[in-house]
């Protein structure tokens, strides 16, 4: 194997550059993700007076929207998927409504659907000599905590966040503070204590980077391919602000070596794997199915913390991994309530068809199994979430893929 593979711009940069830009007024945003999120984040973005708007299944899009909504006052509603309506979304919403946003739920308490009816002004919580505070707890989604850091520079008083319980998806925090900080924000990471000071953006451009969750999966293809292959991946830097640049770190386990080149691009290398590992995903948990299936196809026994995030993302993740890794000879076992191992009897691909649950990931971390076997991938399009032209970059580095219904091997 040798080539190149593009991967798209990071929908997690983008999603969070159009809502800073809005706050903003204006600014060059460059590169920004072909994703369905990114581009439905845009659409949403262009109506400010609707009277619905649809996250359709983007987690970031239905939580940061919802902020942004609420505190610059809209009276609207916001809706998504029947997936997105057993998301939960309370945290966030009480956290708004300490800060004088008045939201109903207009189905499920605690779940979107959303109504929103304005704001009384001034924050209803107390607001110290410097910030107003919020107690916030971090172990259902950072998505929430993201959402009201990119408000805190428009609120009189700023924002102080005091994080509670096991914060998950830190690096996704860091992001947001360090693009806010690009756009003019004055803030201030403390650890377990978040600053953001009153400060309006200033209009700034940005270049969104590729997106390393995408590249998971070049990662993986490197991993199940024979020794010696190489990838390249342009529009990845070595400093990164995202937490998925994790993956190289990872995969030098798997058997792939990564050199960061000049001019934003990254060069993987197979190489020989080792033979255990143990990752904790807490920081990350977009890798964890990638690495779940390369660990089970290539035979190294993994065990995975961290993943108690998966449960409530785009479906139960876990479960699903559990499923479709069974069809091949794999498991994802539960050790105790905060540990799996990955383990594999005779790991074969030999026709199987992969159900996706409405899951890029799930599509995207099982496509590179057919290095060793032909299989189906039910529901391709699922990709264009995060990665439209996934199937099509595979094609080009040599992949076949057909969309007729699956042969009989
Ligand atoms: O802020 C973001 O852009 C994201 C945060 C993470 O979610 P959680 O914070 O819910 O873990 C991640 O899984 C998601 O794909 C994108
Ligand atoms: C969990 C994801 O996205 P979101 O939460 O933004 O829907 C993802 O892309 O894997």
């Amino acid at each position: 194997m040798r080539g190149t593979a593009q991967v798209p711009a990071s929908k997690s940069e983008s999603n969070r550059a159009l809502i800073i830009r809005a706050l903003a007024g204006s600014g060059e945003l460059h590169n920004l993700s072909d994703a369905n999120d990114t581009q439905l984040m845009q659409r949403l973005l262009q109506q400010p007076d609707a009277a619905l708007f649809d996250a359709e299944d983007a987690g970031t899009v239905m939580r940061f929207l919802t902020a942004y909504l609420a505190m610059t006052g809209r009276q609207t509603e916001l809706t998504g998927t029947a997936r997105m309506k057993e998301r939960p979304i309370r945290v966030l919403v009480e956290a708004l409504q300490e800060l004088g946003a008045r939201i109903e739920y207009r189905e499920e308490p605690g779940y979107p659907p959303l109504r929103l009816l304005g704001r009384t002004p001034g924050p209803a919580t107390e607001a110290t000599a410097d910030f107003t505070e919020l107690t916030v707890r971090g172990d259902i989604s950072s998505q929430y905590i993201s959402a009201l850091l990119m408000v805190g520079p428009t609120l009189p008083h700023g924002l102080r966040i005091r994080l509670t319980g096991k914060v998950g998806s830190r690096p996704y925090i860091r992001m947001t503070l360090a693009l806010m900080q690009h756009f003019g924000a004055v803030c201030r990471d403390l650890g377990e204590v978040l600053e953001v000071r009153p400060q309006a953006y200033e209009p700034t451009n940005y270049t969104v980077e590729g997106d390393w969750s995408a590249a998971s999966y070049w990662y993986a293809v490197v991993a199940l391919a024979p020794v010696g292959s190489h990838l390249t991946l342009p529009t990845l830097r070595r400093y990164s602000w995202q937490g998925d640049q994790a993956i190289a770190g990872i995969m030098a386990h798997l058997g792939v070596h990564t050199d960061f080149l000049a001019d934003e691009q990254v060069r993987l290398t197979k190489t020989a794997p080792g033979k255990e590992f143990t990752q904790d995903f807490t920081d990350c948990p977009d890798l964890a199915q990638t690495i779940a299936v390369v660990a089970a196809a290539t035979g190294v026994a993994v065990v995975m913390t961290g993943l108690e995030s998966l449960r409530i993302k785009e479906t139960d993740r876990i479960a699903a991994l559990q499923i479709e890794l069974a069809k091949f000879g794999g498991a994802l076992t539960e050790v105790d309530d905060e540990c799996f191992r990955v383990s594999a009897e005779n790991f074969r691909v030999n026709g199987q068809t992969v159900a996706t649950y409405h899951d890029h990931r799930m599509a995207m971390a099982f496509a590179p199994l057919a290095l060793l076997g032909p299989l189906t991938i039910e529901d391709p399009k699922v990709v264009r979430k995060s990665y439209p032209q996934f199937w099509r970059e595979l094609e080009k580095v040599g992949f076949t893929t057909d969309p007729t219904p699956a042969p009989v091997f």
